[in-house]
């Protein structure tokens, strides 16, 4: 996409009704499994996406056919044998990347997934999927722990595995994707604390969807899960997105608004689903029936304390939301945030005082003292390459006094291009230039 500046301006009233984006980390989990199916599957409403792409592209450089139309995507899939492929480009993908270091495993011969974003992804640390990848034999040449990495040369082998969790659970997830094509049975124990634990209900409920059998103990440190089974070819429907959504309530909550967002299930097990629990607590009118969020925001919030880690994905605009509350709002248990596309609470507490918000950091925490009066702005945002502070910073621009300018805000379509087009629609007073 080309690159473009953001230019937020105070924006008082917002109204209007949209559609959530699609769930991007289910379109991952459909894409990878459609793929890992000996057989035709149908994948409905799938996001469009940069990192949804970078899925298409690389199981479709791995040996799967993928057609599309306007609503569905169908996937024939390459089974338990991805074939021969040299590089693997997952554009700046963290989930991506770590499913599909897993799968490289299988493939005939080395492949290397490069470094296409050495500021943002390139700088993210995978050290602990690739111990566990080499518990299980296979080989893997890293730069201490990043990219660019080249998996290959060794059969994995099941048996049992240790992972740590303490800095992402993609890779518990990962392992969870790989270890049912295995001959052998494999057994998984996660090491020291798992972190974003509730999104492995969603990886759990998708192989559940694709015929997979995986014993796992209530608080998901430890799986039992049997070698030579197969995914099943299948239906799978892709649900709205909490975590996109969370930026477009949040604008909501610090405007005066009448908005909807429909397509959002209340019963879902995408973790953010708490971002509307969290608005609630902070006093926000709102309610949540037929799969609709309906938020008639006064622009008055309060501020709470919340265990980020519930909401990974939705902190940041939660933060956004709270720079603008009655007293303090604290979220802990959040340290890591410093490993996604940028470091979510140096990186992204430096740009919201550059806003005029207060906003302190702990190594695990991101403590926000409100400003109901609003923000000064009037300065110009580094994006960090990363599409949640560009969604969150355009919160707060709607209630500064001098309006924000958000460089490099193409960034946002990493999970989320109609971001600025349902902002628009809303009536926020942006201009892309
Ligand atoms: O499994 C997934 O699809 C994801 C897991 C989370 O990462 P961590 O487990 O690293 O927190 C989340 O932040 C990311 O957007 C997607
Ligand atoms: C952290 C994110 O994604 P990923 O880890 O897949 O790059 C995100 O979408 O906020």
């Amino acid at each position: 996409m080309n690159g473009f500046k953001a230019v937020i301006k105070p924006t008082p009233v917002l109204r209007g009704d949209i559609q959530a984006l699609s769930s991007k980390n289910y379109t991952t989990r459909y894409l990878l499994i459609g793929a890992l199916a000996d057989g035709t599957s149908t994948i409905y409403y799938p996001a469009h996406s940069e990192d949804s792409d970078a899925m298409r592209r690389c199981i479709r450089d791995l040996g799967a056919t993928l057609t599309e139309d306007e609503t569905k995507l169908v996937i024939n899939g390459f089974g338990a044998h991805p074939g021969k492929v040299k590089e693997l480009d997952v554009g700046n993908a963290g989930a991506v990347l770590r499913f599909l270091m897993s799968i490289a495993a299988l493939c005939p011969e080395e492949v290397t997934f490069v470094n296409r974003y050495p500021e943002s992804l390139g700088k993210r640390p995978h050290h602990d999927l690739i111990d566990s990848l080499r518990q299980m034999g296979v080989e893997v040449a890293d730069r201490d722990g990043r990219l660019p990495i080249t998996i290959g040369g060794g059969k994995p082998k099941g048996g049992h595995i240790t992972v740590s969790g303490n800095v992402s659970s993609q890779f518990l997830s990962s392992l969870l994707f790989m270890t049912p094509l295995l001959e052998e049975d494999s057994e998984i124990t996660v090491l020291h604390d798992l972190k974003s634990k509730v999104i492995v209900g969603q990886t759990l409920e998708v192989l559940e969807q694709a015929g997979i059998r995986v014993e796992a103990a209530e608080d998901y440190m430890h799986f039992r899960i049997p070698g030579r089974q197969r995914y099943l070819p299948k239906d799978y429907i892709v649900q709205g997105d909490y975590p996109g959504s969370a930026a477009i309530l949040a604008a909501a909550a610090v405007t005066s608004s009448d908005v909807t967002v429909r397509r959002l299930a209340e019963k879902s097990r995408q973790g953010e689903r708490a971002v509307v629990d969290v608005l609630k607590a902070m006093g926000v009118p709102l309610t949540h029936t037929n799969d609709s969020v309906h938020v008639t925001g006064n622009g008055k919030l309060r501020g709470g304390e919340f265990d980020g880690d519930h909401f990974t994905d939705g902190v940041l605009a939660m933060v956004a939301a709270s720079v603008f509350a009655e007293g303090t709002t604290r979220f802990y248990n959040v340290e890591n945030l410093r490993y996604k596309e940028c470091d979510r609470i140096t990186d992204f507490v430096h740009e919201l005082n550059k806003a005029g918000a207060n906003v302190e950091e702990r190594q695990s925490e991101i403590i926000v003292h409100g400003k109901p009066e609003g923000v000064k702005g009037g300065v110009e945002i580094n994006a960090h390459y990363d599409h949640r502070v560009i969604m969150a910073l355009s919160v707060v621009g709607l209630r500064s006094e001098q309006g924000l300018i958000i460089n490099d805000a193409h960034h946002v379509a990493k999970s989320y291009p109609g971001f600025f087009r349902h902002m628009l629609d809303l009536g926020a007073h942006i201009e892309l230039i």
